[in-house]
């Protein structure tokens, strides 16, 4: 099928490139020269593994990219892949989305026959039916159900497996209103589904997909948080989190997955969506207590690092090292780590920080451009009189050495990934 995605950033390249695997021909439109041009030429715009192979092998052929929104004509539908960022207050800005579905909208006016616009973006409850249908109705001249049909398909990919989560999904989930968009829909997963029925494919209606990738992320975002808690009441205790954790995981009602204590959750989903979920709630009249008790917990782990480092070492003038600046291992995505929040910090206490990461530092720079970055952990760790450890990349766990040049060996680990030495002043956030 011929599909187009609007917004090429971490969803809309990754789906893109999966489709046009598939067999789609696909073209991506977004409002960013370099990034058409990166995607016309082969190459990735974002660190993501096995995404630029795939832009490599289809770019040019089942792959393109453009800024013109007329190439959607050429299309039997559009997934609409928009940032859809937090307000101040938290809510979900939708400022983006409503521009995109303005532009789509007036393109759509001069097609011949329909076209399906399938919400990507993760958007509150009845965003579709109530603000993206009637924009593009607006802009096209054109009815819901009639010139065109609206649906929603949430995207459950995580970054840094953001090509195997797509290919290899545990659910689909569409949401539809009529029978021609639904038809549509299984056509263009089609190949994602084996003989078995495997994934499972959830039809359902547009809010209901739309409120499923918030539950999705909100549940797991309050199972790292609850791991949180617990671990946190270990630690009083002088208990060791990772045994009480990894042996609840062994329930299968509990399962292993997203009990990994520490820092806390950042990155660009969780804490926004968490944020435009309640402050939705909110809007409604209902307040969701639970889900804002693990965002409270979730902002005090950076806190509780710092005062574990400020037992150790008075910050003024001293020099810390940060290691691990990406939100997540895997990633070069520094939106809403938990690193920027140490560094934000430690600035504000006069500590000299060094940063290091594999792969995040240039995102680093455009944030913090004046503090120091280090091209290895070692460079970081030399002369250096406090660690902070905030990503658990791999490299992290075969630091030995390496901290024999710090000036003084304080390493608060926030991801319990560095193995405890001699010789070092270690101790782990949970
Ligand atoms: N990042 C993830 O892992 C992830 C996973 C699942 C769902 N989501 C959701 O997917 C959506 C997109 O997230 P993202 O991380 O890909 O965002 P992103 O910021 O990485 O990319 C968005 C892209 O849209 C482009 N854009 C902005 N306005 C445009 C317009 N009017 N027309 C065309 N292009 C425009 C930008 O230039 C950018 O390239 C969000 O709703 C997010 O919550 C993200
Ligand atoms: O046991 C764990 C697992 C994760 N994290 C942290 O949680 C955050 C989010 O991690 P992860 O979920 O792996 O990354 P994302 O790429 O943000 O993916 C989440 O957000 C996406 C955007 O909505 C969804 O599509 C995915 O399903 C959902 O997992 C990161 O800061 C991790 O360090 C923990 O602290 N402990």
């Amino acid at each position: 099928m011929k599909l187009s995605i609007i917004g090429s950033g971490y969803v809309g390249t990754t789906v893109a490139a999966c489709f046009a695997e598939l067999g789609h021909h696909v073209v991506n439109v977004d409002i960013d020269d370099d990034i058409v041009r990166a995607l016309n030429e082969g190459r990735c715009p974002i660190h993501e593994p096995g995404l630029a192979e795939l832009v490599e092998r289809h770019a040019g052929d089942r792959l393109r990219a453009t800024t013109d929104y007329d190439e959607v004509l050429d299309t039997d539908a559009t997934f609409l892949a928009l940032p859809t960022p937090s307000n101040d207050d938290g809510s979900i800005d939708l400022g983006a989305m409503k521009a995109a579905a303005t532009s789509l909208g007036e393109t759509l006016a001069r097609k011949d026959g329909p076209h399906l616009v399938v919400t990507k973006s993760t958007v509150v409850p009845t965003t579709t039916v109530d603000v993206i249908g009637p924009r593009i109705e607006e802009a096209s001249g054109k009815r819901v159900g009639e010139g065109f049909d609206i649906a929603m398909n949430p995207e459950f990919l995580r970054e840094g497996t953001a090509v195997d989560d797509f290919l290899d999904p545990d659910k689909v989930v569409l949401g539809a209103q009529t029978e021609r968009a639904y038809e549509q829909l299984d056509e263009i997963f089609a190949p994602l589904v084996d003989r078995a029925g495997n994934p499972p494919v959830v039809e359902t209606g547009i809010s209901e997909a739309e409120m499923i990738k918030y539950a999705n992320n909100a549940f797991l975002a309050s199972k790292i948080s609850l791991a949180n808690d617990l671990a946190n009441i270990c630690k009083e205790f002088g208990v060791d989190s990772a045994e009480v954790l990894e042996t609840i995981g062994l329930d299968a009602r509990i399962g292993s997955a997203f009990l990994g204590a520490g820092l806390g959750w950042g990155g660009s989903c969780f804490p926004k969506d968490t944020a435009a979920i309640i402050a939705a709630a909110r809007g409604r009249g209902y307040e969701p207590r639970l889900l804002q008790a693990a965002v409270d917990v979730n902002d005090g782990q950076p806190e509780r690092m710092l005062d574990l480092l400020r037992e150790r070492v008075d910050l003024d003038g001293q020099r810390v090292a940060v290691l691990g600046l990406a939100f997540k291992p895997g990633t070069d995505d520094i939106r809403k780590s938990r690193a920027t929040l140490l560094i934000g910090s430690l600035l504000d206490a006069g500590a000299d920080v060094v940063g290091y990461d594999p792969v995040a530092t240039e995102n680093m720079r455009e944030q913090f451009p004046d503090i120091e970055y280090a091209d290895s952990a070692a460079d970081a760790l030399a002369g250096a009189d406090a660690a902070l450890v905030a990503t658990d990349w791999d490299e992290f766990a075969a630091l030995d050495d390496e901290f024999d040049a710090m000036r003084s060996p304080v390493v608060i680990d926030g991801r319990r990934i560095v193995t405890r030495r001699d010789g070092i002043d270690y101790e782990s956030l949970v």
